[in-house]
C-alpha cells in the first residue's frame, strides 16, 4: 500500500443511523444491507468482497440470512475477510475464522464461499504482513488502498472498532493495509486488524451494536474525553458514507449528534 494520501477536503456524510426494536430486527436489516451489496458488487465486478469482524456480529449476520434472504446471496462468488483476526489457531475458541465458520457459514460448507483466513504458526507483526499480503487481489483506491465491496464492524465498550484501540499507536498507520496489535485491551493480546485508511475505504461499511452497556463511549462518541481526539469507531466515516444498525437499548444510549 501506498503511503497515505492527504486527507480528503470534503466532509464525510453524517452517520445515518438505523434503529430496530431488538437484535433479531436489527439481523434482519442488516442480511438485507449485505445481500443488496453482494448483489450489486457480483453485477459489476463479478464478485462480492466481505470483511467481518468478531464479537456478536456474525451471529447476527447468521441470524439475518437465514431462509430467503440467505437464498438470495451470491455465495459462489463471496469472499469472506476479517476486518479483524485474533493471532490463534484457526481451532481455538478465540478465532474469528472459526467464529464465522460456526455461524454465518454453518451448514453452507457446499455452496463455494472462500474465507481468506489468517496463516496460522506465525506471531502477529509476520500474521499481518501475510494477510496484508492476502489482499493482493482486492481492487485498490487512487492512494493504493485495498477497496472492499463490505465492511461490517462492531463497537466495543471503549469505543473501539475491528482491533483498533482507544488511544493506541495504530490508529495511525497508515501505510499498511493490516497492522498486528500485541496488547490489545480485549482479550487475547495478539491481532491483526484492518487499518483505518481501509476501513475508510470500503464501498459499504456499517456498524452493527446491539444491548446496553455502553453509555462511557456512547455519550463521548464523536470527542474523546475534552481533547476532541475521536474514538476510533467515530473515525471511521468513509466517504460512501456509515450505516449503524442499532437495537432499542443501544440507540437509547447514543447521544446527538449521532442520532
Ligand atoms: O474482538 C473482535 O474480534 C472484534 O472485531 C471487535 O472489534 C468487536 O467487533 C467489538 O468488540 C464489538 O463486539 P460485540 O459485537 O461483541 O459488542
Amino acid at each position: 500500500m501506498a503511503s497515505a494520501a492527504p486527507a480528503a477536503a470534503a466532509s464525510p456524510p453524517t452517520p445515518v443511523v438505523t434503529v430496530g426494536a431488538d437484535g433479531g430486527v436489527v439481523g434482519d436489516t442488516l442480511g438485507t444491507r449485505v445481500v443488496a451489496a453482494a448483489g450489486v458488487a457480483v453485477a459489476a465486478r463479478g464478485v462480492f468482497r466481505l470483511a467481518v469482524s468478531g464479537g456478536s456480529l456474525p451471529k447476527t449476520l447468521a441470524a439475518g440470512l437465514e431462509g430467503a434472504k440467505g437464498q438470495d446471496m451470491p455465495w459462489s462468488k463471496t469472499i469472506v475477510y476479517f476486518a479483524d483476526e485474533r493471532v490463534v489457531p484457526l481451532t481455538d475458541d478465540d478465532s474469528n475464522y472459526k467464529l464465522i465458520t460456526e455461524t454465518l457459514l454453518a451448514g453452507r460448507d457446499d455452496l463455494g464461499v472462500q474465507v481468506v483466513a489468517l496463516t496460522e504458526g506465525l506471531d502477529p507483526p509476520a500474521a499481518a504482513a501475510d494477510y496484508a499480503a492476502k489482499l493482493d487481489g482486492v481492487d485498490t483506491n487512487d492512494a493504493g488502498v485495498p477497496v472492499f465491496d463490505m465492511i461490517l464492524l462492531g463497537m466495543g465498550p471503549d469505543g473501539h472498532t475491528a482491533s483498533l484501540f482507544p488511544d493506541h499507536p495504530l490508529l495511525d498507520v497508515a501505510d499498511a493495509a493490516v497492522a498486528s496489535i500485541v496488547d490489545s485491551p480485549k482479550p487475547p493480546p495478539g491481532r491483526i486488524t484492518l487499518t483505518l485508511p481501509v476501513l475508510n475505504a470500503g464501498r459499504n461499511v456499517l456498524f452493527v451494536t446491539t444491548g446496553g452497556g455502553r453509555p462511557p463511549c456512547c455519550t463521548r462518541f464523536f470527542t474523546y474525553g475534552n481533547k476532541d481526539v475521536l474514538l476510533p469507531a467515530a473515525r471511521v466515516r468513509p466517504a460512501t458514507g456509515v450505516e449503524w444498525l442499532v437495537d432499542a437499548p443501544a440507540a437509547a444510549q447514543l447521544s446527538s449528534p449521532f442520532v
